[in-house]
C-alpha cells in the first residue's frame, strides 16, 4: 500500500518555490494497478518521484506498507529503494553490456548475492519477459520493445513489491505498446506486485490499470476505478483525454442533420452481447440511428459505447428498458 497524506511539493527556482503538486491525498493499494495520467508539466513524474523517495514532500506525508517513509534515511532508505522497482521511457539500459549483464546490475550493486543466484535469477527473468534467446546479445541489437522487456526483467531483478512505470510504452508504436502492457498486467497478476504507471495516453488507461487518477497543473482532478472514470469522464481534462482515445472529437457537428434525440449507450460485461436494442425496438416501436460505435476492452471487462440519435412515441419507454437491462444512457447535448 502506497498513501500519500496531504503530500505536496515546491521547487525553489531563482529563489521562489513553484508549486508542482498541490497537496494530495491518496491509496495506492496493494497488488492494484494504479495510472495517473496528465499532460506535460501536470506534476506526474513528481508524484513518482514521491514514491521512491528521489524527492521528498514540501508537506505532507508520504506512507509505504502503513510506514511513515518521509523521512527515511540511510540503510532505511536503501531498503525501501530496493522495494521499489522502475522502468523509464527510453529504457536506460548500459549499451556496453550484454542483455544478461543488464538484468544482473542491481544485483551486482546490490552485493551479497552468489554468481550462481545471480545465474538463475537472471535465467528465471529473462524467461518471465520472453527474452531467454535473447541473453547475450546488446541492447543495440534489440528492438524498442525488446529493451523495454530487459528493462522490466532488471527492474524486477531484487523482487521489488512496487514496479513505477515512467512513460515506459511512449516510445514504442502501438503493436509493441500493446504488447508490453500485457507483459505489465501478466506481471502484476503472477507477482502481485503494484504497479503505478505514468502517462498521458487515456488508451495505456484503459488495457491495464485498475484506478487512475487524472492530474492537472499538480491537482488531482478526477480519480476513480477506470471503466468509470473511462465511460462516465467528469472533468473537462478527464473528457479530453478520453476524446483523445476514442477520436471522438469532431462528432458533434456530424451529429446537426439528425432527426431525434442523441443518447450515448455504455454497455459493460454481460450487457455488451446482449440483444438489448433490437428487444427494444420490437417492444416500444422507437426508430434508432446508429451514428458511432465502438466494442473492445478496459483491462478485463469487455464493454461498448453506441451514439444513437432515437424517434418514436415511446422514447422514454425504451430509455427505461434500456437502462433495466443494465446500459448507461446519457444524453448528448447538440
Ligand atoms: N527539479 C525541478 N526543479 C524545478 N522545477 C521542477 C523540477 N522538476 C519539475 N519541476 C516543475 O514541476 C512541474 C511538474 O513537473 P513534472 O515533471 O512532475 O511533470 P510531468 O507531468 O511529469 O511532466 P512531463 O510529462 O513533461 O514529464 C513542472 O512545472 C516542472 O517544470
Amino acid at each position: 500500500m502506497i498513501r500519500f497524506a496531504a503530500a505536496s511539493k515546491s521547487y525553489r527556482v531563482d529563489g521562489a518555490l513553484v508549486p508542482a503538486l498541490e497537496p494530495v491525498d491518496l491509496v495506492i493499494e496493494r497488488g492494484e494497478v494504479f495510472g495517473i495520467i496528465g499532460h506535460s508539466g501536470a506534476g506526474k513524474s513528481t508524484m513518482l518521484r514521491l514514491i521512491n523517495l528521489l524527492e521528498r514532500p514540501s508537506a505532507g506525508r508520504i506512507f509505504i506498507e502503513d510506514r511513515d517513509v518521509t523521512d527515511a534515511q540511510g540503510s532505511e532508505l536503501r531498503k525501501l529503494r530496493a522495494g521499489i522497482g522502475m522502468i523509464f521511457q527510453h529504457f536506460n539500459l548500459l549499451s556496453s553490456r550484454s542483455v544478461a549483464d543488464n538484468v544482473a546490475f542491481p544485483l551486482r550493486i546490490q552485493g551479497g548475492v552468489s554468481e550462481g543466484e545471480i545465474t538463475a535469477r537472471v535465467d528465471e527473468l529473462l524467461e518471465l519477459v520472453g527474452l531467454t534467446a535473447h541473453a547475450r546479445k546488446y541492447p543495440a541489437q534489440l528492438s524498442g520493445g525488446q529493451k523495454q522487456r530487459v528493462g522490466i526483467a532488471r527492474a524486477l531483478a531484487s523482487r521489488p513489491s512496487i514496479l513505477l512505470c515512467d512513460e515506459a510504452t511512449s516510445a514504442l508504436d502501438p503493436q509493441t505498446t500493446a504488447s508490453v502492457l500485457e507483459l505489465l498486467a501478466d506481471i502484476n497478476r503472477r507477482l502481485g506486485l503494484t504497479i503505478v504507471l505514468i502517462t498521458h495516453e487515456m488508451d495505456v488507461i484503459r488495457r491495464v490499470c485498475d484506478r487512475v487518477a487524472v492530474l492537472e497543473a499538480g491537482q488531482v482532478v478526477e480519480m476513480g476505478a477506470v471503466a468509470d472514470v473511462f465511460l462516465h469522464p467528469q472533468h473537462p481534462t478527464t473528457r479530453r483525454f478520453v476524446a483523445e482515445a476514442d477520436h471522438r472529437e469532431g462528432h458533434g457537428p456530424e451529429f446537426s442533420g439528425v432527426a431525434g434525440r442523441l443518447f450515448r449507450l455504455s454497455f459493460r460485461g454481460e450487457a455488451t452481447y446482449s440483444p438489448v436494442l433490437s428487444n427494444v425496438v420490437r417492444d416500444t416501436g422507437v426508430e434508432y440511428n446508429l451514428l458511432s460505435g465502438r466494442v473492445d476492452r478496459i483491462k478485463d471487462t469487455p464493454y461498448g459505447q453506441l451514439t444513437l440519435a432515437m424517434n418514436g412515441e415511446r422514447v422514454e419507454d425504451a430509455l427505461a428498458q434500456i437502462r433495466n437491462a443494465g446500459v448507461d444512457i446519457e444524453e448528448v447535448a447538440r
